[in-house]
């Protein structure tokens, strides 16, 4: 599978790992719909990218949920049809669950979850239509396993699992492919976007995730994982290791990650 003449939806497009998709991919004569909740800075990436006149931008706010219908029609009249949904947008969370105001558990749910499972819905019936396409998620490696002070955030993702494996399960039938991306520590904003105990934003960076893999690095093996239609792939440092742990000895990836010190 190559991406030359695919049109790919990415959302969370205005920062991170959504724009280091961009960028790369405005390289490989796609065409592109960028989306978040960012109009202006969208644009600023659609100036980034190569090949601008194949870059369109459409904002849209995963909290809004019952809004996918009318952002799907809108994201169809752009280029005609949609090959490829790269669910990237999400918020992290940074808190113990003791502090944690259920109030940010539901914002994690509705953007991280439902808002993905929203769109994904709202597109489906075209996909079915033109029997292909193709639904990438960037899930997380916290969607595999749990750490201390992302409980809002791990709930959101291991619930992304669920709903897409089904979703692979039922419309393989239809030639729809599912690939979930597991990243590990990606050098991006995240945590500083994380949201803490009472809703505000954590505002500094993790050592870990400054420490993690650089956007561009991280991006081309997320590609790679695409084409191939990896059902699941698990991107990053040694932090990879926990998958496997935790499904052969979840004891032990219980007390290494106790061990890690994580904040
Ligand atoms: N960076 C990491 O270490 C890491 C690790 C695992 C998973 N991830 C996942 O990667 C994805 C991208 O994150 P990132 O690291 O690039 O961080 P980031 O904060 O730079 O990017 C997040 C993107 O999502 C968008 N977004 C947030 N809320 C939204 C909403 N309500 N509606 C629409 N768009 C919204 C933001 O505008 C931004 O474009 C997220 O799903 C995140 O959970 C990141």
């Amino acid at each position: 599978m190559t991406f030359e003449n695919k049109v790919i939806w990415i959302t969370g497009a205005s920062s991170g790992i959504g724009k280091g998709l961009a960028l790369e991919l405005s390289k490989q004569h796609c065409k592109l719909i960028l989306s978040s909740r960012h109009q202006e800075q969208l644009f600023s990436v659609k100036k980034d990218c190569k090949n601008q006149e194949n870059v369109q931008v459409l904002a849209l706010d995963l909290a809004h949920y019952a809004t996918m219908s009318l952002v799907v029609e809108k994201a169809m009249q752009l280029f005609g049809h949609i090959d490829l949904l790269i669910n990237n947008a999400g918020i992290s969370q940074r808190s113990p669950i003791i502090d944690t105001s259920i109030e940010v558990d539901k914002k994690l749910m509705e953007i991280d979850y439902l808002g993905t499972v929203a769109l994904s819905k709202a597109l489906l019936p075209y996909f079915i239509k033109s029997k292909t396409g193709h639904f990438v998620v960037v899930s997380s490696l916290m969607g595999k396993f749990s750490s201390p002070y992302r409980s809002s955030y791990c709930g959101a993702k291991h619930a992304l699992h669920g709903f897409f494996d089904t979703l692979r399960m039922e419309h393989e039938k239809n030639h729809i492919k599912v690939t979930m991306i597991c990243p590990g520590f990606v050098n991006t904003n995240v945590a500083r976007n994380a949201l803490t105990a009472d809703g505000s934003k954590q505002g500094y960076q993790d050592e870990m995730t400054e420490n993690g893999l650089e956007v561009t690095v991280f991006v081309k093996r997320m590609l790679k994982a695409i084409q191939k239609e990896k059902f699941e792939a698990y991107i990053g440092k040694s932090e990879v290791l926990g998958v496997y742990v935790k499904r052969f000895f979840p004891k032990l990836l219980h007390k290494l990650v106790l061990k890690s010190k994580v904040t």
